[in-house]
This record gives structure tokens, C-alpha cells and sequence, in this order.
């Protein structure tokens, strides 16, 4: 049977580095929420594997054995399939990309066969909250999952520079000593509340990014002058959210940013309850 899943964006609304791990891993402490746009995986029974890349967004992804779809689907071990990915979102942006589609290729492969999803930490620190797919907390290197107050309706505005940042990279770049936890999570009332809880919070990783690529700084202050209610870094960045309380206002901001700068990766995208 043909299976399709999708592949969310993800969405680091907040990100503490708390540690480091002898073996150099960070430990993590995040508040990570997936947003209504991403990509999408498609599996079909076949005698052997193979991988196709289309869609908007396929410039600079692996179309072979490095496509992060393709190693989730031979570590299954289990019949082999006809792989789709479809691109959307840009590549090595801090939003999933690779963790998130290799999450919804074991998630399509379970639906082909039939079989139960299996875990597959090993393939990223992103995988597991990816295969979870709801918001959560996750700490340790990304393992560490814990359910979170329930999100109030929010939106985002996503917006790509056109700058590849590298993870390694980025965590490389870090300076400073280790940062505090997140302080404590109640349940948010509004989008605005939201805002401000997270306002006391920090992505650890942004100025390490913002010292590799200046376009850093340039999108959050796009998405600034286009009076979200948060601007913040995702992930390893370069990508960069607005927070938003309504669709109506992230489209206006989407589209004057957008206008502003044609060239960057800018879409509207409600936080997935
Ligand atoms: C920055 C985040 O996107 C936040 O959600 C993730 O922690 C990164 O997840 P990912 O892209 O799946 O990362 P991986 O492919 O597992 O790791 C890439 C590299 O990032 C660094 N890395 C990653 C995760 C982590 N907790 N500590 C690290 O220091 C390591 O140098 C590692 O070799
Ligand atoms: N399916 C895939 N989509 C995108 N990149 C992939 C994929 N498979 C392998 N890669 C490789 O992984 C690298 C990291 O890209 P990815 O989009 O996963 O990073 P990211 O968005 O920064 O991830 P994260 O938010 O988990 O740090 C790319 O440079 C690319 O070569």
C-alpha cells in the first residue's frame, strides 16, 4: 500500500544550552513546536530502494544514500519501497529538514508495511522530537521529551536568508559558560502570553549564528519592524520566526517582507496544536 506523511517544519521557540557531554554533544533544554508547512515523504512497495527529490525547495539536497530519507529507510531493515520526498522547506536552515523528513520516512515505511514506528535517535538529535511530532520539552542531547501546557492559537512567519548554516558549525561557534534551564512553563493564555514567557527565554545558539552570518540579524530585523509579537532564531538557524496571534497579521507580515526582500524563503504558518 502507498503511505504518504508529512514532514513539519520544527520549530525551536526557545533554546538553552545547558552542558556538554564528554563525548562534545550539548545538552539542551527547549521548548520545540512544529508548524503547518513542511515537507512530505511518499512510499510505495517496490523490488528495490530508490529515492526521488522534488518539489520547491531541492537545491543543495542529497538525491542519494546521503539523503537523511534514504538512511532512515535502510536502518528499518524491512521490505524495501519507492521513496518521494517533496521540498519545501530550504535546506540546513535550523527547522527540521533532514530530522523531520527522516522522521516521516519511518512513519510513511510503518503505514506501507503495516509495522510499528521504530526509534531511531541515532540518525540525528532532531529525529526523536520529529517523530514525536507534538510540541514538547526536550532536553538531554534532544532524547529527552516531556509534554508541555497546551499552546494557545499562534502564528508564525518563517523567514530563510539564504544562508546555509552547518549545526557542527554553529555549536562549534559557541562561547560562554553553560546557560540556565528554562524557567518554568505555565499554561499560556494567549499568543501574547506566550510572548512574553519566552521573552524570558533565549535561543543560546543565535549569537554564535548571528558571529558566522550577518543575515542573521538582517531577518530578525525584518520580522521586528513587522511588529510580531517575538522575533527569535530556530534551531542552528538561519532561520528566524515571528511570532504572530493571528493568521491575518502573519500574512500581512509575510507578504511586506517578502515584497522587502524577494529573494529570501518567507511563509506564514500556524503553530500545530
Ligand atoms: C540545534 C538543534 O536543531 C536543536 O533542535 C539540534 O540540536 C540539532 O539536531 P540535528 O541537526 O539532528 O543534529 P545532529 O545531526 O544530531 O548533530 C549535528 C552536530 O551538531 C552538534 N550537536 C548536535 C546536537 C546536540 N545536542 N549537541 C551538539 O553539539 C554536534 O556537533 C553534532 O555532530
Ligand atoms: N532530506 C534532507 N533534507 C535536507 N538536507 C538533508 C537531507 N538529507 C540530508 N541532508 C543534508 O543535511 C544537511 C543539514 O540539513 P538540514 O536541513 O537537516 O539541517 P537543519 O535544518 O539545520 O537541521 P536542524 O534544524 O535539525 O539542525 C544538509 O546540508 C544536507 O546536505
Amino acid at each position: 500500500m502507498t503511505a504518504e506523511a508529512e514532514a513539519p517544519a520544527k520549530i525551536n521557540l526557545c533554546l538553552h544550552v545547558t552542558g556538554r557531554r564528554a563525548d562534545g554533544y550539548h545538552l539542551l533544554d527547549s521548548l520545540v513546536v512544529f508548524a503547518g508547512i513542511g515537507d512530505t515523504v511518499r512510499a510505495e512497495p517496490a523490488d528495490d530502494w530508490s529515492l526521488t527529490v522534488a518539489g520547491p525547495m531541492t537545491g543543495g539536497v542529497p538525491s542519494g544514500d546521503d539523503n537523511l530519507v534514504m538512511r532512515a529507510a535502510r536502518a528499518t531493515g524491512g521490505p524495501a519501497a519507492a521513496l518521494t520526498l517533496t521540498k519545501r522547506l530550504p535546506v540546513a536552515s535550523g527547522i527540521g529538514g533532514g530530522s523531520a523528513d527522516a522522521a516521516a520516512t519511518l512513519r510513511a515505511l510503518a503505514a506501507m508495511d503495516g509495522r510499528a514506528v521504530p526509534d531511531a535517535g541515532a540518525l540525528g538529535a532532531d529525529v526523536p522530537v520529529c517523530l514525536a511530532g507534538r510540541p514538547a520539552r526536550m532536553r538531554g542531547i534532544g532524547e529527552r521529551l516531556d509534554a508541555v501546557p497546551p499552546l494557545p492559537q499562534a502564528h508564525l512567519v518563517l523567514v530563510n536568508p539564504g544562508v546555509a548554516l552547518s549545526t557542527p558549525a554553529v555549536f562549534a561557534a559557541l562561547q560562554g559558560a553553560a546557560g540556565s534551564p528554562l524557567p518554568r512553563m505555565r499554561p499560556w493564555t494567549n499568543a501574547r502570553d506566550l510572548a512574553d514567557w519566552l521573552a524570558g527565554c533565549r535561543n543560546d545558539l543565535q549569537p554564535a549564528a548571528m558571529r558566522l552570518a550577518s543575515a542573521v540579524g538582517d531577518t530578525l530585523a525584518e520580522l521586528t519592524a513587522q511588529d510580531c509579537l517575538l522575533a527569535r532564531m530556530s534551531g542552528s538557524g538561519a532561520t528566524c520566526f515571528g511570532l504572530y496571534a493571528t493568521q491575518a497579521d502573519a500574512a500581512r507580515a509575510a507578504g511586506r517582507i517578502g515584497a522587502r526582500q524577494p529573494r529570501w524563503w518567507v511563509a506564514a504558518a500556524p503553530v500545530l496544536a
